[in-house]
């Protein structure tokens, strides 16, 4: 199959369409771990990647965001726009945020699916025991040290989606397995366009 595209003239493969990868789950739960090894993988096969980490647009496109349901909301759909510019201009946008409510979510899912651009929902679904180990952090420590409150998935709701694209046990799996099972999901969807394991067109 290679061939096919060198024959054809290109000194690579043609672009494939961006989408959004949002990774929803709790704090510790693994979303920006993965995010970054997969944005590893995607651009050593010559994507165009951004991840849209969370405490960087908190500092600059939401500073002065709280923690409630509204600021929570309005964080999530500044971001859900910026993903969508992106995804729409051929980036393959990684967005490791928390998005604990699914109505915020379903309107972002909306929204992408009015201007016809891709949009994939990954729950890391890593239960609320073993992030509070993981505690990357320290917020579950602050919070059962009762110098914080409104974590989510202890004092606060984390509405976990009913029908995500794919649903991701992290415990007991590498970071690499965690990956590469993403990584699959848009294969499968014929996302990547190019798929430079196998040398084949994904779609
Ligand atoms: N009260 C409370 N609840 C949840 N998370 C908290 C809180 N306070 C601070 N943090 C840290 O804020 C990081 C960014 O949050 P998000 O923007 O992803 O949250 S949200 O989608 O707007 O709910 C989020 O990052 P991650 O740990 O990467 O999930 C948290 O570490
Ligand atoms: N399979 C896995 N996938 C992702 N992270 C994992 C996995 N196993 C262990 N971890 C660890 O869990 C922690 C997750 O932290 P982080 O990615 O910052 O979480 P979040 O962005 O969801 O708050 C990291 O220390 C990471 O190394």
């Amino acid at each position: 199959m290679k061939s096919i595209a060198f024959a054809a003239g290109w000194d690579r493969p043609p672009a494939a369409a961006g989408a959004t990868v949002w990774l929803t789950g709790l704090p510790s739960s693994g979303k920006t771990t993965i995010a970054l090894e997969l944005a590893g993988r995607l651009r050593a096969d010559g994507h165009r990647v951004e991840v849209l980490d969370g405490d960087e647009i908190r500092r600059f496109l939401s500073a002065g965001l709280g923690f409630s349901r509204e600021d929570r909301h309005t964080n999530v759909q500044r971001i859900g726009m910026v993903a969508e510019v992106l995804a729409r201009n051929g980036v393959i946008t990684l967005v490791p945020v928390i998005a604990p409510y699914a109505d915020s979510r379903d309107l972002v899912r909306l929204r992408h699916e009015l201007g016809a651009v891709p949009y994939v929902e990954v729950h890391v679904a890593t239960p609320v025991e073993v992030c509070s180990v993981r505690d990357v952090k320290g917020l579950y420590a602050k919070q059962a040290a009762g110098e914080i409150s409104g974590l989510t998935g202890v004092d606060d709701p984390y509405e976990a989606p009913d029908k995500p694209d794919l649903r991701l046990e992290t415990q007991g799996r590498t970071v690499q397995e965690s990956a590469a099972a993403v990584h699959r999901l848009l294969v499968a969807r014929g996302l990547l366009g190019w798929d430079a394991d196998s040398g084949a067109w994904s779609a």
